[in-house]
């Protein structure tokens, strides 16, 4: 990337008073430890945890509040639903610490971001029930935001593709599963024996994509039972979001540290849900707030 490379105003969108477009934060309301939920309602609840809080935004989807907790910095923000999502929030989070807003090109020195997501989940195993907490240590994406985005093969794990489209038996035309994985060091930092570390998939929507039958057939009924059987060097698919391959690979392009740990809220093999998870999830996010 030619680093005097100026980034016309299209690209790169400031809004007038000094924003980034979606987010409608200002560089200075960033902190170096990023916590992401999909629900905008959740940033509330992370936020009631802090000493104290220094901004507050809230734009369409994304609601964001940087304050402190017990000495540490962190921003909290919501995300919404989707991969597609996650490219406009890790693009302009990226912008907000590693574009000069004057110059309008990349700066010298390049800081690095923490980005935990912290969602629910369906479970595929018994081992993700209802309740557990699994981390995605490998990101399968259902989606195509990477392929969008050039050097994706130093990041992706091509043998466990191959082993997918294999092993699934693929039948999906214009569309493959590509594998990401987690910051190593943040899997590290966040999980112990309190987090399963999984192996994910971001699917690019919650029903057919997540093989749910309402009232539309699916293209391929057998794909979740597939699944549920693959194995990858002694290893299972774990469970099912909807954010993880977009956050995970989109940052270790850009060499930010991020991961995603969610709740088990779906439990996809005993065919039962769980929609009263708050104190779960709550649990979740104080564990995360702690080690973060
Ligand atoms: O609870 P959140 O963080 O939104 O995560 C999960 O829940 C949403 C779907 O209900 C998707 O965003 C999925 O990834
Ligand atoms: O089954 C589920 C539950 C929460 N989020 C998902 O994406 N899937």
């Amino acid at each position: 990337m030619d680093k005097n490379r100026i980034i016309p105003p299209s690209e790169l969108i400031i809004n007038e008073d000094g924003s980034i477009f979606h987010l409608h934060i200002k560089p200075e309301h960033l902190a170096d430890r990023v916590f992401l939920v999909g629900d905008p309602a959740r940033v509330d609840v992370v936020a009631s945890r802090f000493d104290s809080k220094e901004v507050e935004v809230s734009s369409r989807e994304f609601h964001t509040i940087t304050g402190t907790y017990k000495g540490k910095r962190i921003t909290v923000l919501s995300h919404g639903i989707g991969t597609d999502n996650i490219d406009i929030v890790v693009n302009e989070l990226d912008a907000l610490a590693n574009i000069d807003f004057e110059t309008r090109k990349v700066k010298e020195n390049f800081r690095q971001l923490t980005m935990v997501r912290v969602g629910t989940s369906g479970g595929l195993q018994d081992i993700s029930h209802i309740g557990a907490y699994v981390a995605a240590e490998k990101s399968i994406g259902f989606d195509g935001v990477m392929y969008f985005y050039d050097q994706t093969d130093k990041i992706r794990d091509k043998e466990m593709e191959e082993q997918l489209i294999k092993q699934l038996d693929w039948k999906l035309d214009g569309l493959k599963p590509y594998v990401v994985s987690a910051n190593e060091s943040l899997i590290e930092q966040i999980c112990q024996d309190d987090v399963i570390k999984g192996m994910t998939i971001a699917a690019n929507g919650f029903y057919g994509p997540q093989g749910r039958m309402l009232r539309v057939p699916l293209m391929d009924v057998d794909l979740n039972k597939k699944i549920q059987a693959f194995e990858y060097n002694g290893r299972q698919i774990t469970n099912f979001e909807m954010e993880s391959s977009s956050l995970a690979g989109l940052a270790a392009l850009m060499g930010h540290r991020a991961m995603t740990v969610c709740c088990i809220i779906a439990g996809r093999k005993a065919l039962k849900m769980n929609t009263s998870y708050k104190n779960s999830l709550e649990d979740l996010i104080d564990l995360v707030l702690d080690r973060i």
